[in-house]
């Protein structure tokens, strides 16, 4: 991201560029700053056009989510640099006529990603800063609180697309939004606009601009200054830790029969068709 562009970032919250520090100078596809004086990492995607999450983008997350946990930083914005989309979800060329060995160790990435930002120690906030279809809502969700963008879309359509999707997502849509919304949802592969997101609550707040998605996920880690943050993380812990004993437990067969459904032709023949109809539709 170009100084200009950090600058306006900050100083449309009152932070001066003097009170950040660039975490990480050596990554490609995030941007990594921390507040000096609340702790607060802002982690920006910027992994043109669209933040596809690729295997270095799922890697880089990673890395800093560890980097993180051991700064004790105080909390953390995840968002993205581009204004229309916050994540365009799970790189779809890794899914299509894909190498079992590779798909495999792509999705399990991934799966660590998951556990790591459901289970961070510090409060996590996603700035939604556009559309968040699939793995994008799924980082959303691992985020203790969403703010949305107007006018953007979420959901997972694995559905429409003839999968079915893991047990640790399914869990992780219905923690997030109730069984029944889950149900209805999912078996559907329904995508969401923003106020549908919200009344449902897979979204907390919805947002004018990126300025103002950032500025209420600031306010919403305020809210935790003065609170403990050792007893904040215990108790975050306690109430997730239902659905990370499970992935721990059955994510690697999950993961095992999530790749055979995957490599079947019938499947492929509908990501192909899905990735031909992205490729051809008409941009709004
Ligand atoms: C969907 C279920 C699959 C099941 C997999 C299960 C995995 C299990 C574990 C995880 C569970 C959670 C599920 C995750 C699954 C996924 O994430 S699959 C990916 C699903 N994502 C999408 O369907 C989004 C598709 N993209 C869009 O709708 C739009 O691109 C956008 C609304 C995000 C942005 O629109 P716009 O700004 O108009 O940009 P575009 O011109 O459309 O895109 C630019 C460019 O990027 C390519 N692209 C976009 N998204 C992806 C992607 N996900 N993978 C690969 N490539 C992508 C797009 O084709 C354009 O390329 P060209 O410029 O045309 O070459």
């Amino acid at each position: 991201m170009s100084t200009y562009k950090y600058a306006t970032l900050f100083l449309a919250r009152n932070i001066s560029v003097n009170q950040t520090r660039t975490f990480f100078s050596n990554l490609k596809c995030l941007d990594v700053t921390i507040n000096r004086e609340n702790g607060v990492a802002y982690v920006l995607m910027k992994h043109p056009p669209v933040n596809t999450l690729n295997m270095q983008l799922i890697s880089e997350l990673s890395l800093t989510l560890s980097n993180l946990e051991k700064s004790k930083c105080q909390g953390m914005i995840l968002s993205s640099i581009f204004d229309k989309v916050f994540c365009s979800g799970l790189d779809l060329n890794e899914l299509l006529k894909p190498k079992p060995e590779r798909v495999k160790g792509y999705f399990s990435t991934f799966q660590e990603l998951v556990i790591q930002l459901y289970g961070s120690s510090f409060p996590t906030v996603a700035a939604m800063t556009g559309h968040s279809p699939a793995g994008g809502c799924v980082l959303g969700m691992c985020c203790e609180y969403r703010v949305m963008k107007k006018n953007s879309q979420i959901g997972i359509p694995g559905s429409r697309m003839g999968i079915a999707l893991p047990r640790y997502i399914v869990n992780l849509m219905s923690s997030t939004i109730g069984l029944r919304n889950a149900e209805l949802m999912l078996t559907k592969g329904k995508i969401l606009n923003t106020d549908e997101a919200l009344k449902v609550g897979l979204i907390d707040e919805i947002a004018n601009d990126r300025t103002d998605a950032i500025r209420k996920a600031e306010d919403f880690l305020k809210e935790y200054e003065m609170i403990a943050p050792l007893a904040r993380g215990i108790t975050k812990r306690i109430i997730r830790r239902s659905i990370i004993e499970d992935v721990k437990m059955n994510g690697a067969a999950d993961l095992e029969n999530f790749v055979s459904v995957i490599m079947l032709p019938e499947v492929q023949e509908k990501l192909d068709m899905y990735m031909y109809n992205l490729k051809n539709r008409k941009r709004d």
